[in-house]
């Protein structure tokens, strides 16, 4: 079987070696002709844990190609993929320019049957516009070539993505005939195996149930977040709340940790896409809007502690709110919005890094593969250090905001020599309290 995936970011390139890896001959393609050269040459520009080797082991097998020209390898395709970049719009809609680019290049070249399968996360009613963009260049030159579309949307998360894809819970398709459903069946049958499924829909219900899964994801940890914030109020810890309330099957433990707020590519991005389609179809989605109010606060609130803590002690005349935090030494640890990935998309990191310095302060930040991400962002308005205990050198706070494996059992009493004033702000709650209690220092975290 040969198959096109159009777009070779996260999840073009991930879900094209996916499946060379089952056996299929792919065929990657993106306009940006750098990145081909790139991947050609064997240089994955994304940070995924066990993709490289994967890449160029299917390269090697000859099933794994790349390609800058979408016309010039469309029609030996039976399946063509479009997993371009859907960025929000100014209002906060899906942009739909690079989707519909693929959608014009497929309609301008196509001469056999072939399914066109948008795996972008994408509104509804997106595959009916592929279809008509499709079909007036079809019309245009003139010819007659049948076609399907069809809705394939992607659940995988950065940072997991080789697992995420090849085992599924599920892969949700969305069809509008018995042979784009037969070709797709046959394609994702060698991961049939544990309890995987295939569930079959019509295309509206497959669009929107993308949508639905990330929105639900987002409210849970909005859910959760505004229950810490209101545990600290009370004396309640909000680690014990989520262990009380995930043992119930019917909640389940996942996605419950509270923390400093959601970042990267998707959540912030679809939850806003998603009010804006029921804004669009005059309903307001209430719970979705307060999910993304809860959040942005979130990124604040280490801050706000962090100003707390500067003021309380303060006790010189004059000092107003925030003004004792002028030339502190701050040390970030974790810049990306999540381990294990370089991305920083919408990240507290981002927020945090713009209050800090706007407060006058001078930040020390280190992160095991996000520093030159961060430095592509905010170029050099933060000192970059050589590793964890470097940053908090001369820092009179040390803030966690993303959960690297390497943060969790820090050598706290090298810490507290290297540090000013021994504070720690924790965002993901992975600290001891007692250890640091015991090792003196004063620390805050999230919901207890
Ligand atoms: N990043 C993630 O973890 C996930 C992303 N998604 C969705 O998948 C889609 C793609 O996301 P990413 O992979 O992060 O995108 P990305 O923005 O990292 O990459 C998109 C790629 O498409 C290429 N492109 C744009 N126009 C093109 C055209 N006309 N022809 C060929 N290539 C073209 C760009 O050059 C770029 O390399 C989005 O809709 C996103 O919401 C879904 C699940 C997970
Ligand atoms: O549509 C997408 O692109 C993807 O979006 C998310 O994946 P991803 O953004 O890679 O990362 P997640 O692991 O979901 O984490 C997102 C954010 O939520 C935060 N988070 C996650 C879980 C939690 O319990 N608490 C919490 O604050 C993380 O720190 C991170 O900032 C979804 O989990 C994927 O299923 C989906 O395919």
């Amino acid at each position: 079987m040969n198959i096109a995936i159009v777009g070779t970011g996260y999840v073009g390139l991930v879900s094209g070696t996916c499946f060379a890896e089952t056996g299929v001959n792919v065929t990657c393609v993106d306009v940006d002709v750098d990145k081909i050269e790139r991947l050609r040459n064997g240089d994955i520009p994304i940070y995924e844990p066990g993709l490289d080797e994967m890449v160029l082991k299917n390269v090697k097998a000859g099933r794994l190609k790349f390609s800058s020209d979408l016309a010039s390898v469309l029609n030996e395709q039976e399946i063509v993929f479009s997993a371009v970049g859907t960025p929000p719009d100014e209002d906060g809609s899906a942009d739909l320019k690079y989707v519909l680019q693929v959608a014009r290049t497929i309609g301008e070249n196509i001469n056999r049957y072939m399914v066109v399968v948008t795996k972008s996360t994408v509104p509804v009613g997106t595959a009916a516009k592929v279809r008509k963009v499709i079909q007036d260049e079809i019309d245009r030159r003139g010819v007659d070539v049948k076609f399907d579309v069809a809705s394939n949307p992607e659940f995988l998360k950065e940072g997991n993505a080789i697992k995420d894809f090849l085992s599924p819970d599920r892969v949700v398709v969305g069809v509008e005939s018995e042979q784009a459903k037969k070709i797709l069946s046959r394609l994702y049958k060698p991961f049939l195996i544990n309890n995987f499924r295939v569930i079959f829909m019509d295309i509206p219900s497959a669009e929107m149930t993308k949508y639905a899964a990330n929105s639900m994801l987002a409210t849970r940890i909005s859910f959760m977040n505004d229950i810490a914030n209101l545990c600290e109020l009370v004396g309640a810890d909000v680690d014990m709340v989520r262990a009380g309330i995930g043992s119930d099957t019917r909640i389940g433990r996942k996605f419950l940790y509270a923390g400093c707020g959601y970042g990267g590519s998707c959540f912030p991005k679809d939850v806003k896409a998603l009010i804006k389609t029921a804004d669009d179809n005059g309903y307001s989605l209430e719970v979705l809007k307060a999910v993304e109010r809860i959040n942005e606060r979130q990124k604040g609130l280490l801050f706000e502690k962090l100003k707390k803590a500067f003021n309380d002690g303060c006790t010189e005349r004059g000092k107003t709110d925030g003004v004792a935090l002028h030339g502190k030494t701050v040390a970030l640890w974790g810049l990306s919005f999540k381990p294990e990935t370089d991305d920083m998309r919408e990240s507290t990191a981002l927020v945090m890094i713009k209050l800090l310095k706007d407060a006058g302060c001078i930040v020390r930040a280190y992160d095991p593969i996000a520093m030159d991400e961060c430095r592509r962002r905010v170029g050099d308005t933060v000192i970059y250090c050589r590793d964890m205990y470097d940053a908090v050198l001369g820092a009179d706070a040390l803030i966690l905001l993303t959960e690297w494996k390497e943060f969790r059992l820090p050598t706290w009493g090298v810490i507290a020599k290297a540090m000013n004033r021994h504070l720690v702000l924790d965002g993901r709650n992975i600290f001891d309290a007692e250890e640091l209690k015991d090792a003196g220092f004063e620390y805050h975290c999230i919901g207890k």
